[in-house]
């Protein structure tokens, strides 16, 4: 059973900073634009030795609905561990202090394309995860079409899944989301292990999805800075922060310094 199709966890209201959820409350009138929202989330792993190590530190997001942003910062800074906390269902992670809410249903999508496909076609693919759904075959025959129409697989309808490309498989992997009717999309460096045209197939995908949703809403882990003029904002980790989050072309420009920080320093020992 692949985990992406598990939807419908509640969303999590951890029992800290009271104060801080009543000034979300009164300053923005309502939290229920924003399809992803977290304030002060901590999240810390215990260690052999008997220690809490924090993955997680004071991280804070508000993503309103139908935007696309993307997660970005070094090896180990602490983006899949954040996606997977906001995936809370099937308890994955649990955070140990902050406020925590996203949007339901939702999906996780992985990495790895062999891992997301489960069917031997496209269309049962799909049709999949809807079988714990009182639906007629009609209308799973609808969402299913939709779904891969609007990822741009319905001529791939019929096709053994095996036939597949990797960037192929991830965009029937999130048409499987699709048709479960998901309004939040977290996914996990999809692009990773593609090649450039797969590339940008699956984001184009992900980017016109949103475009003609309104209320699907997407956060996308990536190491890419070429993904980033798809964002609407992008956010920038390390050491389990968010250092700082805006438009693709400031924390582009915010990367390359910290590279180029880095490299001085590598040059100079
Ligand atoms: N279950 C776990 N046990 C121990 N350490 C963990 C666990 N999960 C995550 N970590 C550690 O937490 C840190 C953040 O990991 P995470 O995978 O979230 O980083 P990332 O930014 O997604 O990295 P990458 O870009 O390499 O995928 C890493 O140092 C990782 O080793």
């Amino acid at each position: 059973m692949n985990q992406w199709r598990n939807l419908g966890a509640p969303s999590i209201q951890l029992p800290t900073l009271p104060s801080l959820h009543s000034h979300l409350s009164r300053s923005s009138g309502t939290t229920e634009n924003f399809a992803i929202e977290c304030r002060n989330l901590s999240y810390s792993i215990a260690t052999r030795h008997g220690k809490l190590r924090p993955i997680l530190n004071d991280c804070s997001l508000s993503i309103p609905s139908g935007q696309l942003w993307m997660l970005l910062g070094p090896n180990g800074s602490g983006k899949s561990t954040l996606l997977k906390v906001g995936n809370i269902l099937a308890g994955l992670l649990n955070p140990n202090g902050g406020f925590l809410r996203v949007k339901k249903p939702r999906s996780f999508v992985f990495q790895n394309p062999d891992h997301q496909v489960v069917m031997p076609t496209v269309k049962d693919d799909v049709a999949f995860g809807l079988s714990r759904f009182n639906l007629t075959l009609e209308e799973i025959r609808s969402r299913v079409e939709k779904s891969l129409d609007a990822v741009g697989m319905y001529d791939y309808l019929q096709r053994p899944v095996q036939t597949l490309s990797g960037g192929q498989k991830q965009r029937v992997a999130i048409a499987g989301a699709l048709a479960e009717a998901c309004k939040v999309l977290l996914l996990d460096e999809l692009t990773t292990f593609l090649d450039e045209n797969d590339q940008v197939g699956v984001i184009e995908a992900v980017k016109s999805t949103l475009a003609n949703s309104n209320d699907i809403t997407a956060l996308w882990v990536t190491h890419r800075l070429e993904e980033l003029k798809y964002a609407d904002v992008a956010v920038y980790m390390e050491d389990g922060k968010v250092v700082m989050n805006g438009d693709a072309s400031s924390i582009m420009d915010f990367v390359k310094a910290r590279q180029a920080v880095y490299i001085e320093q590598i040059n100079s020992y």
